[in-house]
């Protein structure tokens, strides 16, 4: 049968991915290339979207001739991608007016803090689900078009698109045809309205954003166009789109309310799904689309952390105290105990559920016995206690809004599961089994399944969640009185690096 793979492309924040996949869910082909990464200031960090197209480009080939199928094999291309990361470019050239300001990009940190006393916060919680924050594509696309020349006039006139990453990839794709997005990716613009799923008038003025540069806005499985045949040598079709948290939601097969996914790269992100309700966080949690089928919103409450992985590529490239993230392990394993050591990765301050932009980081507890393994343990540990954090939120949030069943055990993925001490220690302090999947690409998996369910290739979600597949399931194993007193070691430490 003709037609039977997936191409899925997966344009992350440190690189750009693509794999194709086959009716099973099995990869056959990957391609991979490292973005470069631009910091023009202190708390700045840009992508050149020419790099990110040229990578993009680059990876879908190498997969497709990896695999050794040809394109017209290929039913479905499925995108996803870093979020809240913002593009604007000219309609007639394609062309993007600036570089693209990525999520954790801080230039607008203080706009949002104008934005708060001008008594914006309670309409953005209440129709974004989000809280006022430079993460988000909002104010970041406030600032290119006051500070672009001539961008706001052009904008107003009709001739600027703006998008998340997927949109800017779909516009390319499709030779400047297709200007949409889809309600996962709109849904961190800070400017849409996830109940009604609108773009929200109210916030487009405060933050004066002319609608015309506004994609449109779609299910994520469906029809978003078809890349140009001169691309890959056929025409196939874009039928998936969404946020790479929330497309690794669907490729873990986060189905039913209490779900939750944790996925650990550069930062970590954990999704816990809440059904067709939208939960409204009483503790600092955002409330975000996990995905949109057939007109219909599934919900998710999200927890985001901005540093994870980051701080072993820190131990490694910023100290030197490390030859590769993969030593952290035994490191970690051969000390009995932290002794007493925390890190705090507050290096751009503390994300969820703190939101705290002016905290920074901190090593404590530290001895004249403390040594390299003392430090490595408790980066590795912070990750943990970070993800505790969110669960105390998560589980309070989901018990005020009486939804059936509670959180479940948590389901892992991303760069950082590889390491089995680090699943251990997470099961040992949220304190409930930690599941880590046969296929951990479940971010590029969840966006051919989106594809896929649209091209027929995968039959529905049912069999979707039939397909996922435990690698290995990490049960809690710490005495009551140890994982209280570690615990409450980390909390003393945040306290003291709080602004
Ligand atoms: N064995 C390991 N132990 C701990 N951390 C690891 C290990 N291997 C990789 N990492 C971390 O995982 C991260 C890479 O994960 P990845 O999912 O590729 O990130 P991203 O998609 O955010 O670029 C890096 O920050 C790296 O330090
Ligand atoms: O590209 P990643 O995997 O670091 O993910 C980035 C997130 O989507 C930011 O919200």
């Amino acid at each position: 049968m003709s037609r039977q793979y997936v191409l899925a492309i997966d344009q992350g924040t440190t690189s750009s991915r693509a794999i194709l996949f086959d009716r099973e869910g099995r990869i056959v082909g990957t391609g991979q290339k490292e973005l470069r990464q631009h910091f023009p200031k202190d708390g700045w960090v840009e992508h050149d979207p020419e790099d990110i197209w040229r990578d993009t480009l680059a990876v879908c080939r190498q997969a497709i001739h990896a695999a050794g199928v040809a394109a017209t094999d290929i039913a479905a291309i499925g995108i996803t991608n870093q979020r809240e990361t913002t593009v604007l470019w000219e309609r007639d050239t394609g062309s993007p007016v600036h570089n693209a300001i990525v999520w954790q990009d801080r230039r607008t940190a203080e706009t949002c803090r104008e934005l708060v006393a001008d008594g914006i916060e309670e309409r953005v919680r209440g129709r974004t689900g989000l809280v006022v924050d430079a993460y988000f594509s909002g104010t970041k696309l406030a600032w290119l078009l006051d500070h672009v020349p001539g961008a706001r006039s052009a904008a107003e006139h009709g001739a600027l698109a703006f998008g998340t990453v997927d949109s800017f990839l779909l516009w390319r794709l499709t030779g400047g045809r297709v200007h949409a997005t889809d309600a996962t990716n709109a849904s961190r613009t800070m400017l849409f309205d996830i109940v009604e799923q609108t773009w929200d008038e109210e916030l487009l003025r405060a933050l004066r954003i002319p609608p015309s540069v506004l994609p449109e806005v779609r299910d994520c499985s469906g029809s978003f166009g078809i890349a140009d045949p001169e691309l890959f040598g056929a025409a196939i079709p874009i039928l998936g789109i969404a946020g790479d948290q929330q497309a690794a939601t669907i490729g873990q097969a986060c189905f039913l309310p209490g779900m939750s996914k944790s996925t650990y790269g550069t930062g970590c992100f954990m999704l816990v799904n809440t059904g067709e309700r939208f939960v409204a966080s009483r503790n600092r949690l955002l409330t975000t689309v996990a995905y949109r089928l057939d007109g219909r919103t599934t919900y998710a409450l999200e927890g985001s952390i901005f540093v994870a992985g980051a701080a072993v590529q820190w131990l490694r490239d910023g100290l030197g105290i490390i030859r590769s993230a993969a030593e952290t392990e035994e490191l970690a394993r051969d000390l009995p105990d932290n002794e007493g050591v925390y890190l705090v990765p507050a290096f751009t301050g503390l994300g969820a559920p703190h939101w705290d932009p002016d905290a920074r980081g901190a090593i404590l507890g530290l001895t004249r016995d403390s040594g390299v393994a003392h430090i490595v343990r408790a980066a590795l540990e912070s990750v943990a206690y970070q993800t505790l954090d969110l669960v105390d939120a998560m589980t309070a949030d989901m018990a005020a809004a009486t939804l059936d069943g509670g959180l479940g055990g948590l389901r892992v993925d991303g760069g950082m599961v590889v390491n089995d001490w680090v699943c251990q220690f997470l099961a040992d302090i949220l304190n409930r089994p930690v599941e880590r999947p046969a296929v951990v690409e479940t971010t590029a998996l969840g966006a051919a399944y989106l594809a896929g369910l649209a091209a027929g290739v995968y039959a529905s979600l049912p069999a979707v969640a039939g397909a996922w597949r435990l690698e290995r399931r990490f049960e809690p194993g710490l005495a009551p009185e140890q994982r209280e007193r570690l615990v409450a070691g980390w909390r003393q430490a945040v306290r003291r690096v709080r602004s």
